[in-house]
């Protein structure tokens, strides 16, 4: 039985993957031109990604697209803190903040986060105190090989899985250090964050490898250029490469599946679950 603890005495049951709808309020949020920046039409499309399926509502301002420059902490508080205001107004599901920054970590908290989604794994300053604070949320650790605007140029590993996995190893260390509860914690091996082409596909076939730390796992693929460049598929035409992706992910062992596409994932991962579990009608 593996759950996560989240504030408010809620708790996240992981017996089967569960869906993070994807909420992006970045004016550049590739997938779909940034048409959600203006906060009501990101709560609309937020409300109805509950309604296709997913648990969980992944809240991200900063466009972590490589070569995108950094987003300053204003600008990322005033597209982040009112969506999360006004989902948490009108629903209790499972509320994610996509940041680095300490500052919007602890004002999405206040507005209702539940999960702290850091693609920098509490590297940046003041990250790991603001986890330590609030000891009831949840945090998704994520790898990520140096930083968005430059980890695409020459990625290089001496081993991925075992170099990913040292890192993994390292920030549980600093999360203990720091009083953090590893129980509270879920690992991402991020893909598409410093990562080849050839990277992300040996990721992606030895993904159940990161079970070995008995946490639970997220897995970020949707629409990412993985796809697009094995396909040569713009960002609206990896649907099928997605879902490809979420199923074998689930296969793998990975507790929460982050998509874009919420109904067609719930179908796929429906499908699955009815052949693992059998069916009763
Ligand atoms: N935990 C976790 N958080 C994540 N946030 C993202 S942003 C990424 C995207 O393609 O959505 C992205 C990259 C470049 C531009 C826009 C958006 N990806 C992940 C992930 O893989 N895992």
């Amino acid at each position: 039985k593996t759950t996560i603890r989240l504030p408010r005495d809620r708790e996240l049951c992981l017996n089967k993957p569960q869906i993070m709808g994807i909420v992006n309020v970045t004016p550049d949020s590739f997938s779909d031109g940034g048409t959600y920046y203006q906060s009501d039409s990101a709560i609309n499309q937020a409300l109805s990604l509950l309604k296709q399926g997913a648990t969980i509502l992944d809240v991200g301002g900063e466009s972590t697209r490589p070569g995108a420059p950094d987003v300053a902490c204003e600008e990322e508080l005033k597209r982040v803190i009112p969506v999360i205001e006004k989902i948490r107004r009108n629903s209790d599901c499972v509320i994610s903040v996509d940041t680095s920054k300490a500052e919007v970590m602890r004002q999405a908290i206040e507005a209702g986060a539940d999960i702290i989604n850091d693609v920098r794994a509490l590297q940046e300053p003041g990250a790991l105190q603001v986890a330590a604070e609030h000891p009831d949320v949840a945090v998704c650790l994520m790898h990520m090989q140096g930083q968005p605007r430059t980890m695409q140029e020459n990625p290089t590993y001496n081993d991925l899985i075992s170099d990913i996995k040292a890192f993994f190893t390292m920030r549980l260390l600093e999360c203990e250090k720091h009083g953090i509860d590893t129980q509270r914690i879920i690992l991402d091996p991020g893909f598409g964050f410093g990562k080849s082409l050839a990277h992300n596909y040996e990721l992606l076939g030895n993904f159940e490898s990161f079970l070995s730390f008995g946490l639970p796992l997220l897995a970020g693929l949707s629409r990412k250029s993985m796809f697009g460049n094995l396909l040569n598929r713009e960002t609206n035409e990896r649907l099928a490469a997605s879902l490809a992706g979420a199923l074998i992910c689930a296969q793998k062992g990975a507790h929460i599946i982050r998509v874009h596409d919420v109904q067609q994932t719930a179908d796929v991962l429906e499908v699955w679950h009815a052949a693992c579990n059998g069916v009763t009608i």
